[in-house]
């Protein structure tokens, strides 16, 4: 096997998110928080990961050490072949707008720029040009074409979260995270969302890694992680949402 072989097999079996041993804690002394408490996981490429768990269990601390948003008091992290932990804040910086996308519950778009502005800004920001066939493609797959030069504000709920999830896949990032993506939605457009997010994985082999309260919205995922008290409290390969309901009321969290 010679040397370009060997490498290309190395990245293509790398996990797209590799945590290992992570511990953060959170201020220091008697009134120190242990958020995450050596936690190690791998998410492979191209899946669906729901993170579970009480509030408070660390599941936003370890969405920000994956994703390079917080840097772990000790343990490394990896995306796909680069270790987070170990770059200094502009690489940081350069990797959280090229290589990853975020989307969170408020859908934090610029209210004076168009759905077409709104999705390209990550590009703007990471000083990349724009391939105008895939913005147009991006618009097709969340089913905004015939929107794209209106405003957020003369847009559904559930249209602005396809904005946010359009803008967070323009940049072709290694992995998707949400934390709470379909919170502020209603029941029927929160469906149409999570089915959104899977369709980015079973269709284009997206990785998406997603926080998340809601045992119907962790049933959309591959595998759901639980946490409890900052440590990996267990996993499920084939959720539905009546098992990750009563997995969380074993782990207390609507005791
Ligand atoms: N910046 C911070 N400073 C101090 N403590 C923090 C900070 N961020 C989180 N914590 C603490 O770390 C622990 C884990 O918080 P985290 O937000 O990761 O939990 P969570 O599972 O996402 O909670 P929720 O479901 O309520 O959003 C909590 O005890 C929290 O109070």
């Amino acid at each position: 096997m010679n040397t370009f072989a060997m490498d290309t097999d190395r990245i293509a079996l790398a996990p797209a998110v590799r945590l290992a041993a992570v511990t953060k804690t959170y201020g220091r002394g008697p009134r120190a928080v242990r958020a995450l408490d050596e936690v190690s996981a791998s998410i492979p490429r191209g899946s669906f990961t729901a993170v579970m768990g009480p509030s408070g269990s660390g599941k936003s601390t370890f969405l920000h050490c994956a994703a390079g948003l917080d840097t772990p008091t000790s343990g490394t992290s990896h995306l796909g072949d680069t270790e987070l932990t170990g770059l200094n804040e502009t690489r940081l910086t350069q990797l959280r707008r090229s290589r990853v996308g975020f989307v969170f519950q408020a859908f934090n778009l610029v209210p004076a720029l168009t759905v077409r502005q709104n999705i390209a800004l990550p590009l703007r920001l990471a000083k990349q040009r724009l391939d105008p066939a895939w913005l147009e493609e991006i618009l097709r797959r969340v089913g905004l074409t015939g929107r794209a030069d209106h405003r957020p504000a003369e847009l559904s709920g559930g249209q602005q979260q396809r904005v946010a999830i359009a803008r967070a896949l323009i940049t072709r990032p290694d992995v998707v995270f949400g934390d709470e993506p379909t919170g502020a939605l209603d029941t029927v457009t929160a469906k149409e969302i999570l089915g959104l997010l899977r369709g980015c994985v079973d269709d284009t082999g997206q990785t998406v890694v997603m926080v998340t309260h809601d045992p119907v919205a962790a049933s959309y995922a591959d595998t759901v992680l639980y946490l409890a008290d900052g440590r990996i409290a267990g996993r499920d390969d084939e959720p539905t949402a009546e098992r990750v309901a009563e997995r969380m009321t074993h782990l207390g969290a609507w005791s």
